[in-house]
Order: C-alpha cells, then sequence, then structure tokens
C-alpha cells in the first residue's frame, strides 16, 4: 500500500505538477480500496473455524452412515466430536448442539438470530406461501400471527371458554370406553388417545367432531394425510436449490393442486359459518374459527391483528403442525427411513404429539405400579370417586404433573426439537455458524445426560417434587435441562393447550378406570423413530370401571 501510495506522489512530482487535486483524486482512492481488501482479507483470516465434525461422502454428506434412530446417534456423535459438531446431511451445512451452555446462548443471548426456520418448498406452498407462524421467518409477520395464536386464539380467557368442547369429548370417550368394559374387552391407547385429542381439538377449531359427518371430516383427513405425505417426502429442490424452478419430482405442482382442495374445504367451512352466524345474529360459537373471524373482520382490540383470509385458513391447518415440523426435519434423513412405514404411520395410525404422550405417560405408569398407585391416591383425595375430574382440579394434582414430566424428559415427542436457522452469520462457542446453518437442538441428549440428571434412564417422577422452586423445570424451558418445548422465541405455543389436554385426559381416564395388560402379555418400552418418537408396539391395556356411581359414565 505504502508502495502504492509512493508511486502515486513520485507520478505527480516527476511532472513537477504537485497539485493537490491530482493527489486526492488518484491515492486517496487506491489507499481506501486497498485498505478495505486488506481489513476483509484479515477479519475472514481471524473468523473462527467451523465446528469440527465427521466427514461424508460428495453430494449426500453423511446422510448414508446415519442410523435409524436419530436422537440417539447425534447423542453418540457428541461424545466423539463435543457439545457442538458440524455434518453435512445432501448439500445442506448442519450443527448439533447438546450442551446446556450453548443451548442457552441460541436460545436466550443470540435468540432473535437462531429464530429462523428452514421450511421445505411444499410446506412453503400449502401454508399459502408460507403465510403461518410456523413457517415464517422471525420478522414482523410472524410476530402478529404469533401474537394471534397466543393471545386471540390460545390465551386463557379464550381457552376457558373452549373448556366446554374439551370436556363434551372426555366425557363421550369415557362413555364408549365404559360400554367396551362390560366385555372385558382389550383396547389399543394409543389410538383411544388419538381420536379422543383429536375429535377435542377439531371442535375447539370449528365446533366439529371426526364422525360427525363422516363425509366431510373423512375427506378433511384424507387431505390432511396427503398433505403430510407430501411435505415428508425428500425434494431433490430443497436439497439443491438451483435445480427448484424445474420441480422435477412435481412436488411444488402437487403442493399447489392439493392446497386448491383444501381452499375449497376452508372456504365452504367460512362460508357455512358466516351464513349461520347472520342468521342467528350475534357473533355465534367462540371456537377458534369464530375468534379468527372476528379478527378477520373487526382486527383485534389492539387494532393490529387484522388476519387476511389467507392467514385465518393457514392458522386453521393448525392441528398438525408440531407434526409437520417433525416432518420438515426428517426428510433431510431419507435414507434412514422406511418411507412405506412412514406413510402407513400417517394414513392408519393418526399421529399426533399429544396422543403420543398420552400413551407414554401410561405405559410408564402401567410399567411402575408404586408411581401409579400414588397417582390413584392423588385423585382420590383431589376429586374423590364420587365426582369427575373437573380442570380446575388440575393445578392441585402435583403428582401426576411430575409423572408427565418424567414421561417428557425421558421420551421426548420432539427429541431434537424444531430446527433454527440463523438469519447471519456469527459465533458460537468458539466456532463460525454460517447464515443459513440448519441447527438441531438435542433436546434427548440434554434430558439424559448423567452429568445433569441422577440415574438419567431411570423413571423417578419424585425428582420434580424434590425440587424447591417449581419454576425451576417448568415446560416453557427456563431451564436448559429440561426442554421437550423448546425455548426462547419460538418456544411451542401450543403447550399450554397441549399439557392441560394431555392433564385432563390422563386425569379422567385413570380416575375412572383401571388399566391392566392383558393376561400374558408384557409390557416393553421400545421406541421408533418417525414422525413423533412413538412407541415401537401399541399400547394394549384392559380397562374396568373404578367408580361405584354409574350416573359418572
Ligand atoms: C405434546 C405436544 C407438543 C409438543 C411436544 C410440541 C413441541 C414443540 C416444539 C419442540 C416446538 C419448537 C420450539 C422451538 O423452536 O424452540 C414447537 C413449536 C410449535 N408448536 Fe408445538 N408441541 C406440541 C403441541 C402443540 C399444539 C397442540 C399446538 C397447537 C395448538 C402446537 C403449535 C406449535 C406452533 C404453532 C409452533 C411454532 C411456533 C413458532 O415457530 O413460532 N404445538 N412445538
Amino acid at each position: 500500500m505504502l508502495h502504492s501510495f509512493r508511486a502515486c506522489y513520485a507520478a505527480a512530482t516527476s511532472k513537477g505538477d504537485i497539485s493537490a487535486n491530482y493527489f486526492l483524486v488518484t491515492a486517496i482512492p487506491l489507499l481506501l480500496s486497498t485498505g478495505l481488501l486488506l481489513s476483509r482479507f484479515l477479519r475472514r483470516k481471524q473468523r473462527a473455524p467451523l465446528p469440527p465434525g465427521p466427514t461424508g461422502l460428495p453430494l449426500v454428506g453423511y446422510l448414508p452412515f446415519l442410523g435409524t434412530h436419530l436422537h440417539r446417534e447425534f447423542t453418540a456423535l457428541a461424545a466423539t466430536y463435543g457439545p457442538i459438531y458440524s455434518l453435512r446431511l445432501g448439500r445442506k451445512l448442519c450443527m448439533v448442539v447438546s450442551s446446556s451452555s450453548l443451548v442457552k446462548e441460541i436460545v436466550r443471548d443470540q435468540d432473535a438470530i437462531f429464530a429462523n426456520r428452514d421450511p421445505p418448498i411444499s410446506a412453503v406452498v400449502l401454508t399459502y406461501g408460507g403465510d403461518d407462524v410456523a413457517f415464517s421467518n422471525y420478522g414482523p409477520l410472524w410476530k402478529k400471527l404469533r401474537k394471534v395464536f397466543v393471545r386471540e386464539m390460545l390465551g386463557g380467557a379464550n381457552l376457558e371458554e373452549c373448556y366446554g368442547l374439551r370436556k363434551q369429548q372426555v366425557r363421550s370417550s369415557v362413555k364408549e370406553v365404559h360400554k367396551r368394559c362390560s366385555g372385558g374387552e382389550a383396547m389399543d391407547f394409543g389410538e383411544m388417545a388419538f381420536k379422543t385429542t383429536t375429535n377435542a381439538m377439531l371442535s375447539m377449531l370449528w365446533g366439529g367432531v371426526a364422525g360427525d359427518d363422516e363425509g366431510f371430516y373423512g375427506e378433511f383427513r384424507e387431505l390432511e394425510s396427503e398433505m403430510l405425505v407430501l411435505m415428508g417426502t425428500p425434494n431433490v429442490s430443497d436439497f439443491i436449490p438451483a435445480l427448484a424452478r424445474f420441480d422435477l419430482q412435481g412436488i411444488e405442482k402437487k403442493s399447489k393442486k392439493l392446497l386448491d382442495k383444501f381452499d375449497e374445504i376452508l372456504s365452504s367451512v367460512i362460508e357455512e359459518r358466516l351464513r349461520a352466524v347472520e342468521k342467528r345474529g350475534g357473533n355465534g360459537r367462540k371456537d377458534f374459527l369464530q375468534v379468527l373471524l372476528d379478527l378477520n373482520r373487526n382486527g383485534g382490540s389492539d387494532g393490529e391483528s387484522y388476519v387476511t383470509t389467507n392467514q385465518v385458513k393457514a392458522l386453521l391447518m393448525v392441528r398438525f403442525l408440531s407434526v409437520e415440523f417433525y416432518i420438515t426435519l426428517l426428510r433431510g434423513f431419507f435414507y434412514t427411513i422406511d418411507w412405506s412405514l412412514f406413510q402407513q404411520d400417517i394414513l392408519v395410525g393418526g399421529t399426533d404429539t399429544t396422543s403420543t404422550m398420552l400413551e407414554w405417560t401410561m405405559a410408564q405408569l402401567v410399567k411402575h405400579p408404586d408411581a401409579m398407585s400414588k397417582v390413584y391416591k392423588e385423585l382420590n383425595e383431589i376429586v374423590g370417586q364420587n365426582d369427575i375430574v373437573e380442570e380446575s382440579h388440575l393445578p392441585n394434582l402435583t403428582y401426576l404433573e411430575a409423572v408427565i414430566k418424567e414421561t417428557f424428559r425421558i421420551h421426548p415427542a420432539l427429541p431434537l426439537l424444531v430446527p433454527r436457522c440463523p438469519s447471519r452469520t456469527c459465533e458460537l462457542g468458539g466456532y463460525t455458524i454460517p447464515k443459513g446453518t440448519i441447527v438441531y437442538l438435542n433436546a434427548y441428549a440434554l434430558h439424559t445426560d448423567p452429568q445433569l440428571w441422577e440415574d438419567p434412564l431411570e423413571f423417578k417422577p419424585d425428582r420434580f417434587l424434590s425440587v424447591e422452586d417449581d419454576t425451576k423445570f417448568d415446560f416453557q424451558g427456563n431451564n436448559f435441562q429440561f426442554l421437550p418445548f423448546g425455548s426462547g422465541r419460538r418456544v411451542c405455543p401450543g403447550q399450554p393447550l397441549a399439557v392441560n389436554t394431555l392433564k385432563y385426559v390422563l386425569a379422567t381416564l385413570l380416575h375412572s378406570f383401571d388399566w391392566k395388560l392383558p393376561a400374558g402379555t408384557e409390557l416393553e418400552l421400545e421406541d421408533k423413530f418417525g414422525i413423533v418418537i412413538k412407541k415401537m408396539n401399541p399400547l394394549v391395556l384392559v380397562p374396568t370401571p373404578r367408580l361405584l356411581n354409574l350416573e359418572l359414565y
């Protein structure tokens, strides 16, 4: 640089024309641009390295080396490469983080940077161009939709108003189980849990229930299944963005067609509701549909929560959101997943996080009779055998809550949470994390770390009772060693509804019946990696009534 400066000065002076202007016009820009280049070079040289990690193959990266239980594989890799490591899955650069201090850095200290998502093309199309709370990036649209979701749809007052709808569905499940009791019939507990939670959710969404009108809901469920399969199908366009415009597998085109069909159904639901409201007068039922239609027509009380008709429709599809996320995560692992089983799971099994957790909690209770008797004792004391469980009882069922937390610790439904994506290149734990990296937070590793938990693989609900400060292990992810619902800005907004529904359905089914394994069978607790982490084999149990007053059934 000094050399160029001297040359410039010499050129000017040799002509005997030491004009200040000439000097300014030539030398200063040269000096500035050289300085800029130098500082860029030095900055790049100083940038921290990428986290260490296993090397893979060209194009496919580490995909062919992954087994079938990713949360365990990722935990095992951390033993070799440390609490933060990188690997390529296809063309995508991914990081896996499994220490509570680094997780804290992501979800607290640098939360605004790590608050983006990386949705697949099919999800963007099917949510009206990403016009929804789950897939939009951190920014004004996400903030508005999240506020609508948390305050207006799932706000305390609205949830309370919908209690009647939930209760109706739970009581109707109790009746059905009771009917099947008389023959000593064994039943698939997971299936019954799925039906109960689905109906409770559908009734809160738009007052509907599967089975109310088999034609309509049957068609809707079929479309939902098609949607999940499309989102789950590995799409070359997602892995190699340069090929996206060719849509080689036709996934974008199929997604658009499917969206048209969804749109038709959702439009007819909305029109029907508007007609009913007009006929009846007033605002009609306060299910989520009505809340959203009121916002669509009048905006919110703050004047900022106006939602477009497309946003109403995208928000109504929320029932499967957590599953969609997981599919988003899984699409990377097409080498390791049996896609025919995956599709069967969606079409036949019925998959959702809340009912999956109901099944796991029940399985742990059947496996641990001591814990089961403590739950029954608590139910007898708080509810009594001459009454039915109401949601007002739930805050006092502290042992049941500890059982649920311990189940979430050992069997988190989404063990790698939902991947985050930094909006700019940043540093974490002394390493560089490039913009757009897919970041997995390994909750399973944290939940089972022997340095954080005593006997981490043992089912011991009491560990949650002995904690003096009961906010220490809440479901909000405020403690970075227990985060079944994530943490930070993008923490699961459905958590209060999910935990409430789980506790209410479980308390009701336990209070109403004794549950035993069919004679001659044994219980195992093996899991199966899939859309959510489900039990490998269905939980089959025989219920017998516990309550003497038959009117309570
Ligand atoms: C046991 C049940 C559930 C579990 C384990 C679960 C778990 C999660 C997790 C781990 C995340 C990602 C959080 C993060 O990135 O830090 C999430 C996000 C989300 N969940 Fe859930 N969830 C459940 C139920 C629900 C329900 C019932 C709803 C809807 C009523 C729901 C709606 C959402 C939405 C909208 C997001 C995205 C939030 C955002 O990106 O801003 N979840 N969930």
